[in-house]
């Protein structure tokens, strides 16, 4: 039998958002029950069956004017052909956002991706994490820094390239949640 496929549909105008979801797809990859694709939204008309096919579906998107990406959203609208069918039901769902200010509404980005989630009947797989950099001892480089739930949120200073930013922390932060989202579609599914 072939493994379940974990699809990363993202969109990125700069590459930073490239970045992290590189960094999910590292984390899927740590298991060997699984397969990990990346899905860029520019090359999704060729993917719709792949991702009819996956087990599991992570939603990624750089926060752009307080929401997710407009090039996201397109993506999100074109899905309504799914959603007619209930395509994607019951399917594992999860998201990361990656913004330039600390806070820049990631939330409410992250909860566009949610609700996108739960109007294709999907379920929801959030981060599992304690927030970091939150006490006394905390510091930036905790896993988790930025203190999501929901999701793996990154930072992206505005003046820096992709090479750099995200910061290394935020890299480990997503790739916790591939991980996560792994295991979890091992048991959803019952392995390969
Ligand atoms: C049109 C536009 C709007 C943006 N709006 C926000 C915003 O509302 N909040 C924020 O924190 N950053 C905002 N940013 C910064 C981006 O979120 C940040 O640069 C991010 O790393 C871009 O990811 P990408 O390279 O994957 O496109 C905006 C950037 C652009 C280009």
């Amino acid at each position: 039998m072939s493994k379940p496929v974990i699809a990363i549909v993202y969109h990125s105008g700069y590459g930073h958002t490239k970045v992290v979801a590189e960094a999910v797809l590292a984390g899927i990859k740590e298991s060997d029950a699984v397969e990990g694709v990346l899905v860029p939204v520019e090359q999704v008309d060729e993917k719709w069956e792949l991702l009819d096919g996956a087990a599991a579906i992570v939603f990624g998107a750089p926060i752009y004017m307080g929401n997710v990406s407009a090039a996201f959203q397109t993506f999100a609208e074109k899905s309504s052909k799914r959603w007619f069918e209930m395509k994607w039901k019951d399917k594992l769902a999860a998201g990361f956002v990656n913004s330039g200010a600390m806070n820049g509404d990631k939330h409410r980005g992250m909860e566009v991706l949610f609700g996108l989630s739960q109007q294709h009947g999907m379920v929801w797989v959030g981060l599992g994490l304690h927030p970091g950099n939150n006490n006394a001892n905390g510091s930036p480089e905790d896993l988790n820094r930025l203190g999501g739930f929901a999701g793996a949120y990154a930072q992206s200073n505005i003046d820096q390239g992709p090479e750099v930013v995200p910061p290394a922390t935020d890299h480990r932060t997503a790739r916790h949640l591939g991980k996560r989202v792994a295991e979890a579609t091992v048991r959803w599914t019952g392995g390969a």
